[in-house]
């Protein structure tokens, strides 16, 4: 274990630390994870009240990577304070003071990228190919919001007299993250990257399935220069994200996970009138039209349902295809899934790793066992896969799945599955498909394929999600604002929309002349 603040050391040898050769050629199968995990004050810690422990294991192996203590109220508190003794010095700093330290931090993740990515394959067991991608993005986002803080300002109002009033875009204050599995890095960056614009302090709870990689990103905010204990990491489950959430010195919570979880979130945040960002679960429909272009249509398919072995909450799962093409497409999409390649997360030509674990994949295989049950056509994959390399053997492996002779009332067509299966439902009119993919509680994403350019744009307009995607899905451009309509939640991620998400609005009115009392 390091006792060292983190920045103290050099790369090549805090990257070892984590784990024998968790550098570039780390593989998958020999990382142990030594380091204390929370991370307060600017240095890695371990929790002053770290109760029970958490395993953490590699996907792609079932290997336990490392046993994390969950943090109690102590621990919450201190890194709670921590961020509050930050924020005092973040917060008066000016727009472009903080876009220079998020820039330096934007540039080592990119530097990192490689190492980062491979860190996040190992704990997360997406493909490395994926996970470069996330980290990218993840870098991306950090520096799409250094760009925007220097331009945060409010406005100037003339009233009559001479009088006049401004606004003032002012932080919030110590914001808590709390994130999902799927998307580790990325996840802690889409939310502190506007909090940090704005000028708040973070404490961030990584899900206990994957916290390892977002205390990277800690030492690295420390390293590009923000005050120590702006960003802070507690690890833990539900207990430590209950003490989080319900802490009087918190201003906000920013929430990624699913929808039960999400409510419970929103009754805390309502207990203390915390305006919170809700990013939860989805059952997204995509609309496949007959003059649709057939490759792209196919390729956007896969793109909407097998990124990150399927875990992914704006995942298009419930795919309409115009009767008259469903035989051509249903084809073609089989023959392409059977040939994603599945296997050791690590390897270049991997585009398919392992869930994220065992109880994980049960449920999975258990609504592929009700969609039979149910009526649904597996027409392909939905069975484990046990790849031969014997270190392999123990992962949380199986092969993508396409359901065919699926009805609208099927579990599989119903529940977010948060796996590799796609469910494949003909149409027949544009009015009818509308009405169909609109009928669920989840409203996060949509997509569409056609030529006709009216009809892309009529059929976004009816679709009532909050992400949209027109002939292509699952890309995630920082720029583009991100977030669910009905059960999927509210808030928006990226973009300049989440600026409002993270600050406040201050009027301030000006007299210029007497007091005109009516007293
Ligand atoms: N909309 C999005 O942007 C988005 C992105 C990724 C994942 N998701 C959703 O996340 C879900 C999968 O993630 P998950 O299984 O980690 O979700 P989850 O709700 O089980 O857990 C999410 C986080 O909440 C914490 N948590 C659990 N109970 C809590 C409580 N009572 N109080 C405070 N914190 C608590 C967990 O420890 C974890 O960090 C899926 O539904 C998926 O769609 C949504
Ligand atoms: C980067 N994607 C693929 C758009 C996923 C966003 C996060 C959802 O789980």
């Amino acid at each position: 274990q390091l006792p060292r603040e983190g920045r103290d050391l050099p790369l090549l040898p805090r990257l070892r630390a984590l784990g024998p050769g968790l550098a570039m050629s780390s593989a998958t199968g020999t990382v142990t994870v030594q380091q204390p995990l929370n991370y307060r004050a600017g240095a890695r810690v371990q929790p002053t009240d770290g109760g029970q422990l958490e395993e953490v294991f590699e996907p792609a192996t079932g290997r336990v990577l490392c046993k994390v203590p969950c943090s109690g109220e102590k621990e919450v508190d201190l890194a709670v304070q921590s961020a509050k003794a930050a924020f005092k010095i973040w917060s008066q700093m000016s727009g472009m003071e903080r876009c220079r330290v998020m820039l330096e931090a934007a540039r080592i993740i990119r530097e990192q990228r490689d190492e980062i990515a491979t860190m996040e394959t190992i704990n997360n067991g997406k493909s490395i190919f994926e996970a470069r991608v996330d980290i990218d993005i993840s870098w991306q986002c950090l520096e799409y919001y250094a760009g925007l803080a220097g331009s945060l300002a409010g406005e100037h109002i003339q009233l009559p007299g001479g009088s006049f009033g401004y606004t003032r875009r002012e932080p919030l204050g110590v914001c808590v993250g709390i994130g999902a599995w799927n998307y580790p890095f990325q996840i802690a960056c889409w939310k502190s990257g506007p909090a940090l614009a704005c000028g708040n302090a973070m404490v961030f709870k990584p899900s206990p399935f994957t916290p390892i990689s977002v205390v990277r990103l800690a030492e690295i905010f420390t390293e590009a220069g923000v005050p120590k204990g702006l960003f802070n990491v507690v690890q833990g489950g539900a207990a430590t994200g209950q003490l989080l959430c319900q802490h009087p010195d918190v201003a906000k919570i920013s929430f990624t996970g699913s929808v039960p979880t999400g409510m419970k979130i929103m009754e805390m945040a309502a207990k203390g009138i915390k305006p919170v960002t809700l990013e939860l679960g989805g059952k997204s429909p995509l609309i496949i039209f007959s003059d649709a272009d057939l490759e792209n249509a196919v390729k956007g398919a896969l793109m909407a349902n097998f990124l990150t072995q399927g875990e992914v909450c704006c995942n298009g799962t419930r795919v309409f295809v115009e009767r008259k093409i469903l035989d051509t497409f249903t084809k073609e999409v089989v023959k392409r899934t059977q040939k994603i390649k599945i296997g050791d997360p690590l390897l270049e030509d991997t585009r398919m790793g392992a869930l994220i674990n065992r109880p994980h994949l049960n449920r999975v295989q258990g609504f592929i066992k009700q969609a039979k049950e149910q009526g649904a056509e597996v027409l392909c994959g939905g069975d484990l896969y046990v790849p031969d390399d014997p270190k392999l053997k123990n992962g949380y492996y199986m092969r993508p799945c396409v359901l065919g002779n699926c009805k609208d009332d099927m579990t599989c067509v119903k529940e977010e599955i948060f796996g590799p299966v796609m469910a494949i439902l003909p149409f027949d009119t544009e009015e009818e498909v509308l009405e169909r993919a609109n009928a669920t509680k989840f409203g996060l994403a949509g997509g569409v394929f056609t030529r006709d350019i009216q009809k892309a744009h009529r059929v976004v307009a009816a679709l009532k999600a909050g992400m949209c995607f027109i002939n292509n899905y699952n890309v995630s451009p920082v720029e583009l604002p991100f977030g669910g309509y009905k059960f999927s939640g509210f808030g928006r991620e990226n973009g300049r929309a989440a600026i409002e998400y993270y600050s406040q609005l201050k009027t301030v009115c000006v007299e210029m002349g007497d007091v005109e009392s009516v007293f």
